[in-house]
């Protein structure tokens, strides 16, 4: 690769302090933001811990157009259980296994979600993590770069430089070569009636917009957290990442975490480091919980089944798990334009582009998950708001559970019903993402799911992956607003800017026309997953299943924190790094404000 890379200083096992401030467990998005903003300090010393490698410098992580290529060895082998409502398959779960985590191997889409969103956060319990309160955070964590006149003349570009961020780490930018059919997606969803937002990073992520990518436009490659967050602060000598090792305990002296155990990946060895401050989590969603329940804090029951000895019972570890469940449609440009996405199966087209990469850094290569995207609120999809939100509301809370499921878990999905219930019916969330703006083919992505799933160990083994249920489309309500949709969907492709282009429907073809046509289709054709595992950590009132408070600590131990996906409480209609980014940034300035000697302990 041209650039020339940033060597980074990594430990080995005989570097090793005996003991740190911080250990960070986990060196993806979340875990080396907290690492960076902890040793801006250089009196305070952190140890990250990260099961994976550095990455090579491959295309596939850096050049945008190698999005989804980077080889199975970054990521982890996991597998969800069969899903009963999605025809018994399973599903694989992506999480990165590498420097920089999710941030590494994701599809470079950069958005925020709507200011309801974060506002059920706060509303759930949660102060201090409303929109207003995380607008800072997210700008603290961003440099966003203005598109270039040529994109905002020909394409009409917006945005609200009061809203973004200047002098973060994360670059966020629009690639110079963009779809000219965007345009035709933006306008067709308002000829369908959608909002069209001046900047969706502003809290108002409803509707048609425009939004960048986690790229640099310097050089025009992948700006994620191993470059932004480690590679340019490599030389701190108050920080110390070992590669290549997982954490597969927390250690406990009564209910204070004083450090961590862990072994080389794939070993047998077990070594052991302090913390003098604090442990903190930020293994991700899938694995933050299942280093908790290895660890004794978890559920009582699934502790006591394992031997596993207990340090604090927490019902809500490993509960609450959600993604965004995507069903994938066809269709097709009968006048497409020039270029468009077809233009990938030309040798020579490709070639040209490729050299233009190299070259100017210009062209398609630029591009990875594309930039823009329509989040459509319940009442612009569909007439059938009121029936949809009552069939929510009629369900019986402890119905959507297994027998025995802990009462708090009950009341909190109950809580999270009726805070959502609510948004949807004052149109302040959306419900449904339209994404793959060039194309007539869309992922229909579900925004806000209530069906919930659970990750659990049923091993004491730490290195065997822990069980994991999507819950997918648990709740039939879920599968209903995918079929309303799908019809919202047919509806945009027949709105003129479309039809400039000749879209036509192709699967699900027209003649699949009743709800239940479309409800076997969408069970068939959809994922549990677009890779945002969410919430098995969650920040909630204890009685509401919480494992960590609003200082993202974990309940009843003291010294142990939470800082990834795993904390969201209800997931936010968006892509979510950014999101991860900005908690991240947010619960550095909460531990960096702690005194130390005080011990806190939350019951
Ligand atoms: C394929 C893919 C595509 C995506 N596309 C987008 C997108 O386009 N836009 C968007 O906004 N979001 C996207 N996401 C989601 C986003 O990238 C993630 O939500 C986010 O990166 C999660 O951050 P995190 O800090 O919670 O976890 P991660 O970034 O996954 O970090 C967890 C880290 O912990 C390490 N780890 C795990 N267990 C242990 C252990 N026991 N010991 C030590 N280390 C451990 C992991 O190796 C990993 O590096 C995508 C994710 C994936 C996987």
């Amino acid at each position: 690769f041209p650039s020339t890379p940033l060597l980074a200083r990594i430990v080995s096992e005989q570097d090793i302090d005996h003991s740190y401030d911080y250990i960070v467990v986990g060196g993806g998005t979340a875990g080396l933001t907290v690492a960076d903003r902890l040793t801006e300090n250089p009196r305070k010393t952190v140890l990250v811990i990260e099961t994976g490698q550095l990455d090579e410098r491959e295309d596939a992580f850096l050049v945008p157009h190698f999005i989804g290529t980077a080889p199975p060895k970054y990521f982890y082998n996991l597998t969800s259980i069969p899903q009963p409502a999605g025809g018994n398959r399973t599903f694989p779960v992506l999480a990165g296994c590498v420097v920089g985590g999710g941030s590494a191997v994701n599809g470079m889409f950069f958005d925020r979600g709507s200011a309801g969103d974060y506002n059920l956060w706060r509303d759930l319990g949660n102060p201090g993590w409303g929109w207003d309160d995380l607008l800072p955070y997210f700008k603290k964590s961003e440099t966003f770069h203005p598109p270039d006149s040529t994109t905002v003349e020909d394409l009409g570009v917006t945005y609200n430089m009061s809203v973004r961020g200047t002098s973060g780490p994360i670059h966020a930018s629009y690639p110079p070569f963009l779809y000219p059919a965007v345009k035709n997606f933006q306008a067709a969803f308002k000829e369908f009636g959608t909002h069209v937002p001046y900047d969706g990073a502003s809290g108002d992520a409803l509707g048609a917009f425009w939004t960048p990518n986690s790229l640099d436009p310097a050089e025009m490659i992948r700006s994620y957290a191993r470059i932004a967050h480690y590679d340019l602060i490599a030389s701190r000598p108050n920080l110390h990442l070992l590669t290549g090792h997982s954490v597969t305990k927390v250690l406990f002296r009564g209910v204070i975490a004083t450090g961590v155990e862990f072994t080389p990946f794939g070993g047998s060895r077990r070594m052991t480091v302090n913390a003098k401050s604090e442990v903190i989590l930020a293994a991700g969603a899938p694995h933050t919980p299942q280093i908790l329940q290895l660890s004794g804090v978890g559920p009582e029951a699934l502790l006591n089944k394992l031997h596993i000895p207990i340090v604090v019972n927490l019902p809500g570890v490993g509960q609450n798990f959600q993604d965004h469940p995507a069903s994938f449609t066809d269709g097709i440009f009968v006048n497409d334009l020039n270029p468009s996405p077809s233009n990938n199966t030309n040798a020579t087209w490709i070639e040209e582009q490729s050299i233009l990469y190299e070259t100017e850094k210009k062209g398609f290569y630029t591009t990875s998950s594309g930039n823009a995207a329509a989040f459509i609120p319940l009442h612009e999809l569909t007439n059938r708001t009121d029936e949809l939100v009552d069939a929510y509301a009629s369900q019986e809370p402890k119905l959507q559970f297994p027998a025995g499921t802990d009462s708090t878990i009950i009341a909190g999905w109950r809580a999270q019903r009726d805070a959502l219930l609510a948004s949807i019916r004052a149109g302040v969330v959306a419900v449904s993402e339209y994404a793959n703006g060039p194309t007539a083919a869309m992922a229909i992505v579900l925004e806000k799911p209530l069906s919930r799933g659970s990750i659990t160990i049923n091993s004491t083994d730490p290195l065997a992956n822990p069980v994991i249920d999507y819950g997918f489309y648990k709740n039939p309500v879920d599968v209903e607003i995918q079929v309303e949709a799908i019809r919202a969907w047919r509806k945009v492709l027949s709105m003129p800017s479309w039809q400039a282009l000749g879209a036509q429907p192709t699967n699900p073809a027209n003649n699949i026309t009743t709800n239940e046509q479309l409800r076997e289709w969408v069970i068939q054709v959809s994922t549990p997953t677009t890779s945002h595992p969410s919430g098995t950590a969650s920040m909630l009132p204890k009685n509401l299943g919480g494992v960590v408070g609003p200082d993202l600590r974990v309940y009843g131990v003291s010294k142990l924190s939470v800082v990834d996906a795993s904390i969201i409480p209800m997931i936010p209609a968006t892509h979510i790094q950014s999101t991860v980014y900005a908690i991240a940034e947010k619960v550095s300035t909460l531990i960096r404000l702690q005194v130390d000697s005080i011990l806190i302990i939350h019951f």
